[in-house]
């Protein structure tokens, strides 16, 4: 196992984003380590080459790009995997959800990263249980709960929906370490999918995104003011 059962830290911010710049990532990823973190999730070559400068923890690498015609945005190409590879990252993450790929199948993906880089392991981004016991039977490394709310068929949902039934059906269906990804957004929620059984959790905007952190606060004092 290149990741440690623990906290990553996810460090991404896209171009419409306030804080987009890789070296501003790096220090997001320093600022992480510092902090206890013992893995980092990060966005496209660039960002990884650079926080790799700044912290030895292992990197779970992605790259978003939208294709016309697919809504799958995360590492949804050989291109994309080749990229990653190029990055130094230790494990890949790659949409492995039903949704209408833009080229090779998820299958194929998958053939493509192990022939290219056995040594790289691969994280499943899925969004329903069926995902989870495909991307377990397809051999994926981990099973993360990324898209679960972010799909066109799980739309509006949340990861903590229900005391975290949805991640509670995953941990069920599967015997692959389960990684809890997406909306995890206190130290409370972090503790309680540990207490559920996951192998690591994954926490992004309520560490890294100033704005998202910023507009929760504002949105309790709305009404008020
Ligand atoms: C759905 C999607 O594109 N998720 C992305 C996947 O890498 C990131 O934008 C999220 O920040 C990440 O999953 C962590 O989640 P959260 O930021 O909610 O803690």
């Amino acid at each position: 196992m290149k990741l440690p059962s623990n906290l990553i830290v996810s460090c991404q911010a896209l171009e419409d984003e306030p804080l987009h710049s890789s070296f501003i990532m790096s220090k997001m990823a320093l600022a992480a380590a510092q902090g206890g973190a013992k893995g980092i999730r990060a966005n496209s070559k660039e960002d990884i080459i650079e926080i790799k400068k700044e912290v030895s923890l292992p990197i779970i690498g992605i790259v978003k790009r939208n294709y016309q015609g697919s809504d799958v945005y995360i590492t949804a190409t050989s291109k994309e995997v080749d990229e990653l590879i190029e990055s130094g990252c230790e494990v890949i993450a790659m949409d492995a959800t039903i949704s209408e790929r833009p080229k090779e199948s998820l299958e194929e993906l998958i053939n493509y990263a192990r022939e290219q880089a056995p040594h790289v392991e691969l994280m499943a981004d899925i969004s329903t249980i069926e995902e989870a016991i495909i991307a377990e039977k397809l051999g994926f490394d981990y099973v993360g709960t990324t898209l679960h709310g972010y799909t066109k068929h799980t739309k509006g949902k949340k990861l903590y929906d229900q005391d975290f039934a949805f991640l509670k059906e995953v941990l069920q269906a599967v015997e692959k370490p389960v990684i809890a990804e997406g909306n995890i957004i206190t130290p409370d929620m972090l503790k309680k999918s540990f207490e559920l059984g996951v192998y690591a959790t994954v926490v992004g905007g309520a560490i890294t995104r100033p704005k998202d952190i910023t507009s929760r606060f504002v949105h309790e004092i709305k009404d008020m003011l």
